[in-house]
């Protein structure tokens, strides 16, 4: 592809271009690594928030669950000796179960696993054995139990706290239980559910079986949690957070720590969306407070770029005008164009070296111009104008109308100097007759060698008789001369008259005219001025 075809691109338009993606790309990036560090500032925070928070509520949990405990023992100490006081027992229960909602249901159950006592009494079970498993497990434990959910002989799906109750002999007698019913109101609710968040927080139990016991959603209760790394880790019994996707597919930061006592998990989470719905109006807000300087920066940046793209700018509009000039006004136009480009404020470095080089470059190719224009015009061996020269001479006096005589010149018996002496000589002749010609001529004189040892002398606004005193003078100067070598030499001159434009021959008749007079100066005898 030639350098014609290429696209060319303005140097303030491509400074702009790349200081302006500079500074969006700056922008853009600095952007995104504040959105990417405060997103995992609040992930982190919130993770931590939110472990802190589980490890809190389980340690809530396993003190009320002592505190469960430690009652059921003081009863059950209370009951040892009132296993068969049905009014004792009752009034135990009743005071265990109602006063406070630490329990939904108490039982005294004797150790083959008949209801001694209920709290409240409308569970209709009193007199009644049980077969659950769970009852099983607390006769057979002869110990405190925390059992897994399960659903009661009354159809409450519930988990049940049991204290072993022995006689003063060490005789097990039963055990006094109280239960807590997962799906209605609660101890438990009371302590988890009151830290249920506005902004999306919420926080679950599960039990060592990964089974829901506490959940926000009472519908939730009893279900099993499957494929939760938390669970998992806080079933193991550790603590800790985690990044999570609910059940419902929700991704959620997960904080979770173990209840010891039972050997539940507490998990405090929050929706990833809600942490983060905040970040969005934040960067926006950043990107506000920074705008005024951004496009301070962009205006700095415009201008910068006008400033450093201006001297380069003026420098390539100054050297077009040079493209644009035509060859016979180049010296001229030159000039100008080194004049203005002078001018040019090149305030920097580049710009100034660039400045000097066009400037000493187009001075060198006006020299040049000069030198050429000058040898064109110029007889190489006299200086005198030549045969071009003298006719853009001629032209200018037809165009102004200026009238001027003309002597025509030529050295007598030249041809025999040459012989004689040699060509050399001969030249040293033709030189030493210029020389005389410019010292006879007035400034506004035009001096030419028309031809070999031929001249002529136009001399502007002069009569023919001057320029025959002029030619005369001439004659008689060149005459007198000593020139070495050859000795003296004699010239035959003939003058014509042009006298403007109401003139009745033309110049080139005049010319003629002149040469017609030079050849009648060369037929009386030489060294002689003849006037047509
Ligand atoms: N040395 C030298 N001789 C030149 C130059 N140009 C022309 N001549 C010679 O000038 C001579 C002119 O001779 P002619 O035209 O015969 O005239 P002439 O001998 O001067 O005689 P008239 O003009 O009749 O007086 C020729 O011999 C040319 O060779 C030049 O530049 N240098």
């Amino acid at each position: 592809m030639s350098s014609k075809s290429l696209p060319k691109f303005k140097l303030r338009g491509l400074i702009l271009v790349l200081a302006v993606f500079s500074v969006l790309i700056t922008l853009g990036n600095s952007f995104y690594a504040t959105y990417e560090v405060q997103r995992s500032l609040l992930i982190n925070n919130t993770l931590e928030a939110n472990r802190v928070y589980a490890a809190k509520l389980a340690e809530v949990t396993d003190v009320f669950l002592d505190m469960a405990q430690d009652r059921l023992a003081y009863s059950a100490e209370m009951l040892s000796d009132q296993m068969h006081s049905e009014a004792g027992l009752v009034a135990e229960v009743r005071r265990l179960q109602e006063p406070t909602n630490t329990f939904n249901s108490v039982v005294v159950v004797n150790d083959k696993a008949r209801v001694l006592a209920v709290s409240p009494e409308a569970l209709g079970l009193s007199g009644e054995t049980l077969h659950s498993r769970q009852a099983r497990l607390s006769i057979a434990a002869r110990a405190p139990v925390i059992t897994d959910p399960f659903i009661s002989a009354a159809g409450n799906y519930l988990i049940s706290l049991s204290h072993p109750i022995f006689a003063a002999n060490g005789e097990y007698l039963g055990y006094i239980a109280g239960s807590i019913y997962l799906q209605q109101k609660n101890i438990l609710n009371d302590i988890l559910g009151k830290h249920y968040y506005q902004d999306g927080s919420y926080l679950y139990v599960v039990d060592r079986n990964k089974t829901l016991i506490y959940h926000p959603n009472p519908e939730r209760i009893g279900q099993r949690i499957e494929h939760n790394p938390a669970i998992d880790e806080v079933i193991a019994g550790n603590e800790g957070a985690y990044r999570v996707t609910n059940s419902q597919g929700v991704a959620m930061l997960a904080g979770f720590a173990p209840v010891t006592n039972a050997g539940w998990g507490v998990v405090a989470q929050r929706p990833n969306t809600m942490t983060l719905a905040g970040l969005d109006g934040h960067i926006i807000k950043v990107f506000l407070k920074s705008l005024p300087l951004v496009l301070l920066t962009l205006l700095g940046i415009w201008l910068s770029a006008l400033l450093i793209s201006r001297p380069l700018w003026q420098l390539a509009s100054g050297t077009r005008q040079i493209d644009n000039t035509p060859l016979n006004n180049a010296q001229i136009n030159n000039r100008t164009t080194q004049d203005n480009i002078s001018h040019i404020n090149s305030w920097y470095f580049e710009a100034a070296q660039l400045k000097r080089a066009i400037i000493k470059s187009m001075g060198l190719l006006n020299d040049k111009i000069s030198q050429l224009h000058s040898d064109s015009h110029t007889d190489a061996m006299t200086e005198l104008l030549n045969r071009r020269a003298m006719t853009q001479v001629l032209d200018s006096y037809q165009q102004a109308h200026t009238p001027f005589s003309v002597i025509t010149l030529d050295i007598d018996l030249f041809k025999r100097i040459n012989d004689t002496y040699g060509h050399d000589v001969g030249d040293e002749v033709i030189k030493k007759l210029a020389q005389l010609m410019r010292l006879q001529a007035r400034k506004e004189d035009q001096l030419c060698r028309s031809g070999g040892e031929e001249f002529m002398i136009f001399l502007p606004n002069t009569s023919q008789d001057t320029a025959v005193r002029v030619a005369e003078r001439l004659r008689e100067l060149i005459a007198a001369t000593d020139i070495p070598t050859v000795g003296t030499i004699t010239v035959s001159l003939g003058v014509g008259h042009w006298s403007g434009a109401d003139s009745a021959t033309s110049i080139n008749d005049t010319l003629k005219l002149a040469d017609q007079a030079l050849y009648q100066a060369k037929q009386q005898g030489r060294n002689q001025t003849v006037a047509l």
